[in-house]
């Protein structure tokens, strides 16, 4: 094809290399882990655990953290929905690239809109996009409140705050849930270890 989008007269150019000689490489197949879920609801903390369980059983992975991106590659967008929607998309874009890779891209994002996590699923072959959603309660997560922006957003100061006035809308079909049991919130180890369970069982972790 050569129109793609705004671009014309464009062509594009196979490498020797493909995707499963990477894998072979590495002993384990690319995909993508989506994390999403409110702010404060632990997505940072199970990518950052899932990546430190993956690398000590000697998988390489790579966490794409939406605070972290917003600090270059999407600076110049902030929360309005289209902007959101644009921040979805490009590490959607990004996550893909790092699958095709070999890796085990950890991507953790609030990712508010269904229509913008199911147009990143959409973007990778079946089953290489493994949902986790972080069913934690708002009111857990606005009890924890690390970085006071509840605060904020309760007193008028931060607009268009997730959960409290801006929606959520919870995945209808992921591959994993997290969430609580009677009251209590799983630790980070086991949080990743339902993950790394996952991704073993789905043969993620060792060459096809
Ligand atoms: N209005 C509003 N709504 C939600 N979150 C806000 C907002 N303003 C700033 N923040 C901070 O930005 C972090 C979320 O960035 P994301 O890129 O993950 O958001 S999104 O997926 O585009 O909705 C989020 O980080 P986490 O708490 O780690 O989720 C907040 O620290
Ligand atoms: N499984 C957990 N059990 C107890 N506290 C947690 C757990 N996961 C996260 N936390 C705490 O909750 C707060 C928010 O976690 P964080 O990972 O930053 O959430 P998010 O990335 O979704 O905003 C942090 O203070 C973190 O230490």
């Amino acid at each position: 094809m050569s129109t793609v989008g705004n671009s014309t007269n464009i062509f594009w150019h196979e490498c020797p290399v493909g995707k499963l000689e990477r894998q072979n490489l590495l002993n384990q197949r690319g995909c993508v882990v989506w994390i999403t879920g409110l702010s404060g609801s632990g997505k940072s903390t199970l990518a950052c655990s899932l990546g430190r369980e993956l690398h000590s059983r000697g998988k390489l992975s790579y966490v794409l953290d939406g605070d972290n991106l917003r600090h270059g590659l999407n600076k110049n967008l902030g929360f309005s929905p289209e902007d959101r929607t644009e921040n979805i998309r490009r590490v959607g874009e990004v996550a893909k690239l790092f699958a095709d890779a070999g890796l085990i891209c950890i991507a953790s994002l609030i990712s508010p809109y269904r229509k913008d996590r199911d147009a990143c699923r959409a973007m990778l072959p079946d089953g290489n996009f493994i949902e986790v959603f972080m069913n934690m309660p708002l009111e857990v997560c606005e009890g924890r409140d690390p970085k006071g922006l509840y605060k904020l957003a309760r007193a008028g100061k931060i607009k268009g705050f997730t959960g409290i006035d801006d929606p959520y809308e919870p995945p209808l079909n992921c591959e994993i849930e997290i969430q609580q049991t009677d009251g209590v919130c799983p630790a980070p180890n086991e949080m990743a270890g339902q993950v790394a369970s996952y991704l073993g069982e789905k043969g993620f972790l060792q060459e096809q």
